[in-house]
């Protein structure tokens, strides 16, 4: 028996407008375009919101856009009754609650892999930077130092990377690394086809104690938090880098730093942090700061101009064809409909608890209008059931009404 926490049921949503989209933290502008394009009221923040701030913000709007820095917790959505769906405008989606959105009817889509090459890029040319201690030597210049030095410089040709996760991030840059001359192994908790020559390696330990670059890929999740501890670290070889650009909550920035200090590691470049600013006029402060040979960034790894007007795109098509047809294709946290639509019907879409007997109620309240359905999709999860329904007649608006009026509703939505 489930024991997740469902919303009291709420008036259908009409297919009338006005719709608003919020997007927050600088969203590409390409996603502004489309939706605008499809008659939405957009407003683009540059920041992200707080909890609070964003229940605030979310009354009557339709579709949220968000990135990595703002979390959508339970909180945030109380007075989000008008709330359709949300767009992660990036890979990750641990900052989002996706049961509560779940249980809300609220799909979340992300752009699982239009940035992966740009993250990949960042990395190879960090594990060049760390071993020639690029940095280090730029900043001596810059303050009018010459200081020509071999000492602990190295080729990258022939030395090992580790990587931690091999999904679409870690196995692009194993293919990268190889073309460098490097040798690649990996470590995953999946079984994963290698590429190229690249070599799986049974255990986390032996990846640390055989690898000369250590990067990590994998997603925020219980499995992974602090995954990387003072333990880990002195299992790494002396000298060895670590690199960071998936999440801030994977490493442990204080035994890193200690690493670091008393020189077991030889650099390390980090991308994500555990308390990342909400904006770019915020104040950062980590102790890496100030560390020989550790390039740290804010957060960067998927930014780029390619990747960002990808992503941009990529999520508002996935809104989009949610809102006009329904579509879960992609979304994160839903059950999985794509229906296309039929000309002449009229498309009613609902999400409810997943006990039995729902459709039959739903069936009867369309039978006992003398409506005839053209095509119903059903999908499931553990906790609720996604139904796209296809009548002949208009008579979407009734047909919601009475729907709604079941306990076991959650949302529902005339689509035409
Ligand atoms: N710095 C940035 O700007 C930036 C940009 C994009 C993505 N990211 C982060 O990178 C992460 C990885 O992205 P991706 O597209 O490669 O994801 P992905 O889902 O394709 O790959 C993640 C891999 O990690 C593996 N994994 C999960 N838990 C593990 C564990 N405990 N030990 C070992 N392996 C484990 C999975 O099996 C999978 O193969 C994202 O979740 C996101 O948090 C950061
Ligand atoms: O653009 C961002 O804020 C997040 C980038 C990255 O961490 C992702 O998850 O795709």
């Amino acid at each position: 028996m489930s024991t997740a926490r469902f919303p009291s049921p709420t008036r259908p949503i009409t297919n009338e407008g006005p719709f608003r989209a919020l997007l927050l933290e600088n969203i590409h502008p390409s996603a502004e375009e489309m939706l605008a394009a499809e008659g939405f009221q957009v407003e683009r923040l540059s920041a992200a919101l707080k909890p609070e701030e964003l229940a605030e913000r979310l009354k009557g709007v339709h579709l949220l856009g968000i990135r990595s820095k703002t979390t959508v917790p339970a909180s945030a959505l109380v007075n989000a009754e008008e709330l359709l769906a949300i767009g992660a405008f990036c890979i990750g989606t641990n900052q989002v609650d996706l049961v509560n959105a779940n249980t809300h009817g609220i799909p979340v889509f992300n752009a699982p892999f239009s940035n992966t090459r740009s993250v990949a890029e960042m990395v190879l040319a960090e594990v060049i930077v760390l071993t020639r201690q690029l940095f280090d030597r730029s900043r001596e210049v810059h303050a009018g130092q010459w200081r020509k030095v071999a000492t602990g410089s190295r080729e990258v040709r022939g030395k090992t990377l580790g990587i931690i996760g091999y999904g679409h991030i870690g196995s692009q840059l194993g293919v990268m690394a190889e073309a460098l001359g490097m040798r690649v192994q990996y470590y995953d908790v999946m079984t994963k086809l290698p590429l190229g020559n690249a070599q799986s390696v049974p255990t986390l330990d032996e990846l640390l104690a055989t690898s000369d670059f250590i990067t990590l890929h994998v997603p925020a999740t219980p499995s992974t938090h602090m995954m990387i501890g003072a333990d880990q670290l002195a299992r790494m070889r002396k000298g060895a880098c670590l690199i960071n650009a998936s999440r801030g909550t994977v490493v442990d920035i204080g035994a890193l730093s200690r690493a670091l200090r008393s020189k077991h590691l030889g650099g390390a470049a980090v991308d994500v942090y555990p308390e990342e600013p909400e904006s770019n006029s915020d104040g950062f402060v980590t102790e890496l700061q100030g560390l020989p040979n550790v390039v740290l960034t804010p957060h960067i790894g998927g930014s780029t101009e390619e990747a960002q007007a990808a992503i941009g795109k990529e999520v508002a098509t996935s809104l989009l064809k949610y809102f006009k047809a329904g579509a879960t294709t992609g979304a994160v946290n839903f059950p999985q409909v794509e229906a296309p639509l039929i000309p002449g019907t009229h498309r009613i879409l609902n999400v409810h608890r997943n006990i039995p007997g729902v459709l039959r109620d739903i069936n009867r309240i369309v039978s006992d209008l003398n409506a005839n359905i053209h095509a119903q999709v059903l999908s499931t999860d553990a906790n609720i059931g996604y139904l796209v329904m296809d009548l002949d007649q208009d008579v979407s608006r009734p047909v919601c009404d009475a729907i709604a009026g079941l306990q076991t509703d959650i949302k529902t939505r005339i689509v035409s």
